[in-house]
Parts: structure tokens; C-alpha cells; sequence
């Protein structure tokens, strides 16, 4: 098929009526100089083709015994619809209740509920990610460690990286976390004395960043301490949704650049916080930071490459940890405080354990001590189960025929599963839309079995996340002091639709707020 008919045909998919798409193939092909018999024949051409294909993905291609809405069995449009409304994995959640274990959500691709899927699919040499989902991750041009599809490059690119986030590295850093988490308490408290409300999520959001970049690039952008953002905020702002337009339009960053409004903005934005990262990286040869991170990554070679990084990719690396690192745990302390403060028997018993184990309620406890604390941990663990800011899919593609919880699975399909559907395994969490932190205290080791083989938070296998110790540090010292420091309600304004789980590939609350009421505790 010649480029033109492909360009006819994929215009052909935003018509909603075959004669709209008459007459406008018909003009364009008008002013191409081609009439008459011609452009029929193309059309008919065209219009058989997607017969064709229908007819294929429903009664001959190889994945056609697997159950699924019909939709997403002729086209990946029934999958794509949820992106932007940020119910892409809702929608699966409840294609799983209605077809079963395993549904087709895709021509090409199964999804799988059960929570041994998880451990024969990530864990396994089997798959790698999925090119054309991963590759819509890319920054600017550089293949950065997330998105790198080949194990053995992957692999080498994390050893060089991975030092930063050891926990020996974090047990260092300790100090600086502490100072960060104390100022942001502070604030909260001096902004509440006389009895307002406050909204805590740009300041969670303010507390990773800083966080993370502080323990990256050996310097405190200080966004906790003044209450002011950081100019990397609005980059990062405007990264996110551009991943899901890159799944559709893979080309789009050759191009959208150039466009006027706000679409080319978000492009414009993109390339400055490269420039921003590129200088930064510069910054930090020219001082010789040291940070476990830059100690290594600016001048060990990378061993796959037989060569240092060079800036561009290191900044490319770095805007990745800016991004990954911040609204991951910031959201889920947003959830943390959502759900115990509107379950008042789970604060009361939760600040029980921290007044025994924290006598003054100034104090900003080591995570050593914090971490061993049995309430607190079930705590933390039902709103990483409950509402997991990595909800959604990640997209594996088979590289040779398998076969997965009985399924035989093609070379070329792609699988993947869910935390949406995997944390709410009803044999592992029994009741799983409510939040009950005392099943984490189940010892039946049966239950406990069940329990970890279904709560996957930061995933399993060589691609799992490279910032848990990070996460859990900061989530484990913060909800014990915040807890420990206030008694916490939600404002009236808070409503469930604002707190929905809002997916795009790192999830957060709709409404993009949590207002909260604060009394001090003595
Ligand atoms: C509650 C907080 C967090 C959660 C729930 C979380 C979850 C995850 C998950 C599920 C993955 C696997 C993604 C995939 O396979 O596509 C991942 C990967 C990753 N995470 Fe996290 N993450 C969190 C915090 C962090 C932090 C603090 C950092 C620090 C920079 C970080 C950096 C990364 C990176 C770089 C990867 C890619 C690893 C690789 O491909 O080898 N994450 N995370």
C-alpha cells in the first residue's frame, strides 16, 4: 500500500460516518488530480482493508479464544479511551470482573489477574518491555535507563546508577531528610495556628523533590523552606501527559515543537529542562560533587557502553529521577493521610503506638526505630496496596512463544498486569476496597503468603523500582512524625471524585488537593 493510501486510511479513523469520509477523501484526492474510477478504488480498497482486519483480529488471530469487550479485540482504541480520562485501569479492573482471569485488551495484548501472573511475567527472561509504551517515555533523545529494552545494557546502566539509592547511601543522607521533614512540619504548623485548613499536596510534592534532588545533586532546592516552587516543577508538569499523545503519535517529538499553543508549549518546556539538566550535570563536574549518585556516574564507565556517560544522557537520566522519585512518594503520602485521617479508629490506634514509641511529639524519629513499628507498617503497606501510584499496567512483550497461567502466549503479544487488579486479589485482601490496615497483621502464614505474593507497590524482577529505599525512608519517617506531631481531619471540601485515583502512568488524586484541618497533639 502506497504512503498516500496509508495516510487515506488512517484519516479514515477519525470519521465517524463512511460518508464524510467519502467526501473528504474524495476532495483531497480531487486536489492530488485524481477523480473518478480512481479514488473509488481506493476506497473500496481501503475500506476492505479494515474489514480485513477486523475480520482477522476476531476470527484468526491467534490470541481469538481469549474473552474481552469487542472493541478491544478489533482495535486498541477500547484501551486507549481510559488514557485521558485517567480510567484506563479501572476499565481493565472491571473487564476482569466481567471476562476473567485473562482478557484481551488489546488486538495484541492480555492482561492477567492473578497474583502468581505477576512473578511469571516480570521475573522472567522470557519478556522484555514493550517498545512502543516505554519508547513514548523517552525525555528529549536519550535512552535512559527505564526505557532501555536490552537486559544486558539495562543492566550495566542500573549497576553505574544504583549506588545512589543503596541503603547505606540513604542511611548517610538521613540527616538532610530529617532537616527537610522537620521544616515542612513547621510550616504546616505556623500556617494552621490560627485555625485555617490547609491544601498539603503541592508541599508533598515540594518535600520529594526536594528530597530527591538533594540526594542526587548534593544541593536543597529549598521549596519546603521558602513554600515556592522550584522551576523544575512546571517541567515536570508538563511531561506528563505527553507520554500518553507519544503511544499514539510516536513521531510527535520531531515535531510538535514547532506548533503554536499549548500543545508546542509543553514540547518548548521539555527542551528547556534538558538544558536546565545538561547544565546542572556541568555544574556538578565543574564543583566535583560527590553524592552517591554523581560520585559514580560522572566518571565510572558504563560497561556496556565501555565508556562515562556523557552529559546529555546523564541529564537525561537525572530528569528521570526527578520525575520518578517526587510525585511517586508525594502522592502516596497524599493517600496515606487521606485514609487514616477519614477513619478515625485507624488514627487513634495508629498515634497509640507512636505516643509509646515517640514520648515527644516534636521529635522527627530515625526510620531505623520507625520502621520496626507493627501498626505503622500495616499502615503504609494498606495505602500502597489500596492506592498504589503505580497503578496501572506494565506493558511486557513476549520474545518467544509461552506459556502464562495456562495461556499459550505468541512471540510478538504483549502481557502485563495491573496493581489496580493485583492489590485487589480478594483470596490475599479479603474485602479489597476497604482500607483495613489490621489484615497486615494476620500471622496465619497462609494469609501471609497470600499477602506478599499479591502486594507488588514497586514491582518484582530486574526492572523493579530503584528508589524503594528511598520511598520507604521518607514515608516511613514522615507519616510517624506527622502522625505523632497532629490529629488530622479532612476539610468539608474534600469529596471522593477529587481523591479518585487519577491514572496516567504514575498516579495521583483527580482533584490534584488534599485539604486537611491540623490540632496539635501534646
Ligand atoms: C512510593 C513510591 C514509589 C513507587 C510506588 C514506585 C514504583 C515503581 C514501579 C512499579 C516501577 C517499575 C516500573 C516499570 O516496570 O515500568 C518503578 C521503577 C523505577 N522507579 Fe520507582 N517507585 C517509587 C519511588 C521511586 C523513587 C523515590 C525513585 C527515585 C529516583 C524511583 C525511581 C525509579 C526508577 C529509576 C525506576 C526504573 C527502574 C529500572 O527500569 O530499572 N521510584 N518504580
Amino acid at each position: 500500500m502506497s504512503s498516500f493510501q496509508q495516510r487515506t486510511l488512517r484519516a479514515g479513523d477519525m470519521f465517524s460516518s463512511r460518508i464524510d469520509f467519502e467526501n473528504a477523501a474524495k476532495a483531497s484526492f480531487e486536489r492530488y488530480g485524481l477523480t473518478g474510477t480512481l479514488w473509488r478504488i481506493m476506497l473500496v480498497t481501503t475500506f476492505v482493508y479494515v474489514l480485513l482486519r477486523v475480520a482477522y483480529n476476531l476470527w484468526f488471530h491467534p490470541l481469538r479464544k481469549v474473552p474481552g469487550p469487542r472493541l478491544a479485540r478489533i482495535s486498541p482504541l477500547w484501551s486507549r479511551i481510559g488514557n485521558y480520562s485517567g480510567t484506563k485501569s479501572e476499565r481493565i479492573d472491571a473487564a476482569h470482573k466481567r471476562y476473567g482471569p485473562v482478557v484481551r485488551v488489546s488486538p495484541n495484548e492480555l492482561s492477567f489477574a492473578n497474583p502468581d501472573a505477576v512473578h511469571e511475567i516480570y521475573t522472567s527472561a522470557n519478556f522484555g518491555k514493550e517498545e512502543n509504551f516505554y519508547s513514548a517515555k523517552i525525555m528529549l533523545s536519550e535512552i535512559r535507563m527505564f526505557i532501555m529494552m536490552d537486559p544486558e545494557a539495562h543492566r550495566q546502566r542500573r549497576k553505574l546508577l544504583s549506588r545512589g539509592f543503596a541503603q547505606a547511601s540513604l542511611l548517610e543522607f538521613e540527616p538532610q531528610l530529617t532537616e527537610k521533614i522537620e521544616t515542612v512540619l513547621n510550616q504546616w504548623s505556623s500556617r494552621t495556628k490560627d485555625g485555617s485548613a490547609i491544601d498539603i499536596y503541592p508541599w508533598c510534592h515540594w518535600l520529594g523533590f526536594d528530597t530527591v534532588y538533594h540526594l542526587l545533586f548534593d544541593h536543597d532546592p529549598r521549596q519546603v523552606a521558602t513554600g515556592q516552587a522550584h522551576e523544575v516543577m512546571k517541567y515536570i508538569r508538563a511531561w506528563r501527559p505527553l507520554f500518553t499523545y507519544r503511544e499514539v503519535f510516536p513521531s510527535i517529538g520531531k515535531w510538535a515543537i514547532w506548533l503554536p499553543g499549548p500543545l508546542g508549549n509543553r514540547f518548548r518546556l521539555i527542551k528547556e529542562w534538558k538544558a536546565y539538566a545538561v547544565g546542572l550535570i556541568r555544574d556538578c563536574r565543574a564543583r566535583g560533587t560527590k553524592t552517591p549518585y554523581l560520585g559514580h556516574a560522572l566518571r565510572d564507565t558504563d560497561a556496556h557502553l565501555g565508556r562515562p556517560l556523557t552529559d546529555s544522557e546523564l541529564a537525561e537520566e537525572s530528569m528521570g529521577g526527578m520525575f520518578a522519585g517526587s510525585g511517586t512518594t508525594a502522592n502516596t503520602f497524599v493517600y496515606i493521610c487521606y485514609a487514616v485521617a477519614r477513619d478515625q479508629e485507624v488514627q487513634k490506634k495508629l498515634r497509640k503506638e507512636l505516643q509509646e514509641a515517640m514520648p515527644d511529639p516534636s521529635i522527627i524519629p530515625d526510620y531505623t526505630m520507625v520502621s520496626k513499628l507493627p501498626y505503622l507498617t500495616a499502615v503504609i503497606n494498606e495505602t500502597l496496596r489500596r492506592y498504589p501510584t503505580v497503578v496501572a499496567t506494565l506493558p511486557r512483550t513476549a520474545k518467544r512463544d509461552v506459556v502464562v497461567q495456562g495461556v499459550h502466549v505468541p512471540k510478538g503479544t504483549s502481557v502485563g498486569t495491573q496493581n489496580c487488579t493485583i492489590h485487589r486479589d480478594p483470596e490475599a485482601f479479603p474485602e479489597p476496597m476497604r482500607f483495613i490496615p489490621e489484615r497486615w497483621l494476620d500471622e496465619d502464614p497462609l494469609a501471609t503468603k497470600r499477602r506478599n505474593n499479591a502486594f507488588v507497590p514497586f514491582s518484582v524482577g530486574p526492572r523493579r523500582c530503584i528508589g524503594i529505599n528511598l520511598a520507604q525512608m521518607e514515608l516511613w519517617k514522615l507519616t510517624s512524625a506527622f502522625f505523632r506531631r497532629f490529629e488530622v481531619t479532612l476539610d468539608p471540601s474534600v469529596t471522593e471524585e477529587g481523591m479518585r485515583v487519577f491514572d496516567t502512568f504514575s498516579a495521583g488524586p483527580a482533584g490534584s488537593k488534599l485539604v486537611i484541618q491540623l490540632k496539635h497533639l501534646s
